[in-house]
């Protein structure tokens, strides 16, 4: 998926009101919205009506990671809210992506929604090689993402989540028809914070990047939608 906009703004809040007024801040200045377990845990499924209503494509990411039967009964009602992306950790397994995948496939078609993109976590951004290595992935970040990134397309998946630093690698790996979702995505003047792995919106964008998953640069930012717009103009989108 190449997005004319690839700009997914990542909505990490717990409060309904402060993400609606984020959104509608940022719309049209963004390719889409995204909420994780911090919004979804606090407000569930009637949350996301909240931000639904502007239109944007709407990504949730929930980054299910348990046996399979789980996985795939958690899949099917995400597939029910009618979302544009969602994600599972590549490190459940195939046969984990597999009834995933198989499980948004034939809940898409039972209920005529949309079939949400089903990407897989390869190693999370906020691991620097050390502690990737720590919690059992040896070798380099680089060669484990890849490698992740092959099983989630051999099971299905729909793309994955890379950091900016690996995109090349998956490219080679997996071809052009498979979507890179990157997060970890600083702009020179932006905080890194937690961010391990990270390059700027341009550098990401140009490597190969799909989907461009910001958060804080833009949503701590003292004027947002400035913040978004610099990010476009950087982009050559403005
Ligand atoms: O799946 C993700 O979106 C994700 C994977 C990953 O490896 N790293 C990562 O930062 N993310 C998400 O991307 C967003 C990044 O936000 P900022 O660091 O504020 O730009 C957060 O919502 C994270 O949950």
């Amino acid at each position: 998926m190449t997005a004319a906009n690839p700009v997914f703004v990542a909505l990490d809040t717990t409060e309904p009101d402060s993400a609606a007024a984020l959104a509608r801040t940022l719309t049209g200045k963004v390719g889409g919205l995204k909420v994780g377990l911090e919004y979804f845990t606090a407000n569930g499924p009637a949350g996301l009506s909240a931000i639904q209503d502007f239109g944007l494509p709407l990504f949730i990411d929930l980054k299910l990671h348990d046996i399979p039967n789980t996985v795939a009964a958690a899949m099917r009602s995400v597939t029910r809210l009618g979302v544009s992306i969602t994600t599972l950790h590549a490190s459940g397994g195939a046969e984990m992506i597999r009834a995933a995948a198989d499980a948004a496939t034939e809940t898409a078609a039972k209920y005529n929604v949309i079939r949400p993109q089903v990407i897989a976590v390869t190693i999370l951004t906020s691991l620097d090689q050390a502690a990737a290595e720590a919690v059992g992935f040896s070798g380099a970040v680089n060669d484990q993402v890849r490698r992740l990134a092959r099983l989630a397309q051999e099971n299905g998946a729909d793309g994955i989540v890379c950091s900016p630093l690996e995109i090349a690698a998956v490219r080679a790996e997996c071809g052009p028809d498979f979507t890179l979702v990157v997060p970890g995505i600083r702009p020179a003047w932006s905080e890194t914070g937690d961010q391990k792995r990270f390059l700027t919106p341009a550098e990401a964008r140009d490597t190969g990047a799909d989907v461009l998953v910001i958060g804080r640069p833009i949503t701590t930012a003292a004027d947002p939608a400035a913040a978004a717009a610099r990010i476009l103009d950087e982009l050559g989108l403005s």
